[in-house]
């Protein structure tokens, strides 16, 4: 087992909590797209909003300046808490409602559905979207006075319906794109375990569910026995091999809400939310039984040492892990193949 025992919990990004608002830009692909619609909206309606007032239109421009103010403050919501997707499909309604609204009691043209339509498809998901564009269209053709003909009406909607279609497909293809980033970026491409990078999120969720549920959390920290060994007698293909099998083995016995992490090398991290340490203690003494018996290497069976924590109360994440470090390591020096409790955080 590799100790460099000062990086190791070093995990992509821990040190940074507060981010700037250009990193958080760059890193929040929807809070960009909502700032920008909010930037967007403000220049092009409030212009208009100061037409509307200077032609004693005072419905309408009242309706404007209520509908940017409502988006301002939609826009300043998804700053400050964080909760872009809510945000997002409150700003499609917003707009949306808006429109629907101005159009009823205002005195605005029906092309305006175009840039709601696109709107919808660039801010939220493709459903939402595209039931939210379907009564954009289906309710804006009841408004037979604003068409100059029923042509008009057949106009608007087909070409609405195009526009539609198109946001539908660009919004699947990113989407899907969006998914196999998110792939790429957070597992680890030879175990199909989570990552470093998919462990620090993961840690950082496990500790606000604690504080926020008061709810127990732990981890088990796997490393291969003797795996140097393996390697070397029998070459690095079969180790992989045995890396491969030793996950999908250890994913048959977990939960839906459990998972495993890769932290490198032939070190796992199984993290278990909801579960107490003598629960965890339970399912590291599984995976042990499992492996006993599941995982054979081409020289006989290969096994594992295990350290097991609970997240103590306002315990610092590394502080935890290393807590579940020093109980393998025990396991290490009591002769390998066990599960090894760490005390608590204040022992
Ligand atoms: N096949 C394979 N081997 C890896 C991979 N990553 C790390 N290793 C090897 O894992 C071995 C780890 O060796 P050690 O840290 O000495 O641990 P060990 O032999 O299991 O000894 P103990 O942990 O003390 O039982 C090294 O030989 C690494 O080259 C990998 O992705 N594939």
């Amino acid at each position: 087992m590799s100790r460099r025992r000062q990086e190791r919990f070093i995990l992509p990004g821990t040190q940074v909590k507060q981010k700037h608002w250009r990193q958080r830009l760059r890193a929040d692909f929807r809070l960009a797209i909502i700032s920008l619609f909010g930037l967007c909206t403000m220049l092009g309606i409030l212009p208009l909003a100061v037409y509307r007032f200077m032609v004693g239109d005072w419905q309408t421009g009242a309706g404007d300046v209520a509908l940017v103010a409502f988006i301002g403050v939609l826009v300043g919501f998804a700053w400050a808490s964080g909760r872009t997707y809510v945000v997002a499909r409150l700003l499609t309604l917003t707009v949306t409602l808006g429109y629907l609204g101005l159009v009823t009691f205002g005195n605005i043209d029906v092309m305006w559905a175009f840039p709601i339509l696109g709107a919808g498809f660039l801010l939220t998901d493709r459903v939402f979207a595209s039931a939210s564009a379907l009564g954009t269209l289906a309710l804006t053709s009841l408004f037979a006075d604003r068409f100059a003909s029923a042509v008009d009406v057949w106009s608007f909607v087909t070409t609405g319906v195009l526009v539609s279609i198109f946001g539908l497909i660009f919004a699947t293809r990113t989407e899907l794109q969006q998914r196999q980033l998110t792939e790429i970026a957070s597992r680890d491409p030879l175990t199909r375990a989570g990552n470093r990078r998919a462990l620090r999120y993961a840690l950082d969720e496990a500790e606000r569910i604690k504080v926020r549920h008061e709810s127990p959390t732990s981890l088990i920290l796997i490393d291969l026995d003797h795996f140097k060994s393996i390697n070397d007698v029998h070459g690095h293909e079969a180790g992989d091999r045995i890396l491969v099998n030793l996950v999908e083995i250890i994913n048959s016995r977990l939960r839906g809400q459990d998972s495993i992490f890769r932290l490198g090398g032939e070190e796992f991290v199984v993290l278990l939310p909801g579960a107490a340490a003598e629960d965890a203690e339970r399912v590291a003494g599984t995976i042990k039984r499992t492996l006993a018996t599941q995982l054979e290497g081409p020289g006989g069976p290969v096994t594992a040492s295990m350290g097991v924590a609970e997240l103590g109360p306002a315990e610092p994440v590394r502080q935890w892990l290393s807590r579940a470090d020093e109980a393998l390591y025990q396991a290490k020096r009591d002769g390998r193949d066990r599960v090894v409790m760490a005390p608590g955080p204040d022992a």
